[in-house]
């Protein structure tokens, strides 16, 4: 690769952007962060605490925490990402992050990062941005088997009004809410397969950097 290169992938829950920035990072050899899992892991630590999610210094209390947390598979539950949501609409929350992701994205090889504003504050300035949606109810589907594979029982009704709530708290708080960046190309995965979606996110990125050349 001649420059380093960063990848901006934003998306809603459940839009496929992990599995995508994943793909992307294996293909262009790159280290990959899905920033979903810094909220998450303060989501985690408030829970462990007995704090209270909305309140904005008891969240704060809880971003200090080392890489190693994030591996955690007691990060990816729904409840988790349910308490994400909440820390994340808290602006010290996001200041607490932000260097960390800045970093990351920074370093010298280039990056992959997926969250909801990687694209507009994280790296604004990325070499390619993508945004991934699909609809509430394909991404419903997906979540609700990803969950009953893993032995969890939960109705798809439930499942669906989760998705639609954590999108409705993500869009509309006012600190880095989560959108399309005005230079995000946008990927719609609602009928892609996995494999479609890799390959046309492939093709998206490497039209952005001819385009840049
Ligand atoms: N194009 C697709 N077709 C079918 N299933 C998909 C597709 N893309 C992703 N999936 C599946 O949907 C689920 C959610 O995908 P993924 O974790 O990549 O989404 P996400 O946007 O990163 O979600 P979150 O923000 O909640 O972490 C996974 O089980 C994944 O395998
Ligand atoms: N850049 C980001 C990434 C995530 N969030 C918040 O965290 C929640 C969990 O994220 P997942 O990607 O793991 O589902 C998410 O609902 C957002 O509230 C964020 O604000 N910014």
């Amino acid at each position: 690769m001649a420059q380093p290169m960063i990848i901006a992938v934003d998306g809603p829950a459940a839009s496929g952007k992990g599995t995508i920035a994943r793909a992307l990072a294996r293909h262009y050899g790159l280290p990959h962060l899905d920033t979903g899992l810094l909220y998450r892991a303060v989501a985690a630590n408030v829970l462990r605490e007995e704090l209270d999610p909305a309140v904005e210094a008891d969240a704060v209390a809880c971003c200090d925490f080392p890489d190693s947390l994030l591996d955690d598979p007691g990060l990816r539950t729904d409840e988790v990402g349910k308490v994400a949501s909440i820390v994340s609409a808290h602006p010290l929350v996001r200041a607490a992050l932000l260097q960390r992701q800045k970093r990351f994205a920074q370093q010298p090889g280039g990056a992959i990062l997926d969250g909801r504003d990687i694209g507009t504050v994280i790296a604004p300035d990325a070499n390619a941005k993508l945004f991934v949606k699909a609809t509430p109810r394909i991404r419903a589907q997906r979540r609700h088997s990803e969950l009953r594979k893993a032995g969890i029982d939960v109705t798809f009704d439930r499942v669906l009004a989760d998705i639609r709530a954590r999108d409705d708290r993500d869009a509309k708080r006012t600190d880095a809410p989560m959108r399309q960046a005005a230079d995000a190309a946008l990927l719609d995965t609602s009928f892609l397969s996995i494999e479609a979606a890799v390959q046309r996110a492939i093709a998206l990125v490497e039209a952005r950097i001819a385009a840049k050349a």
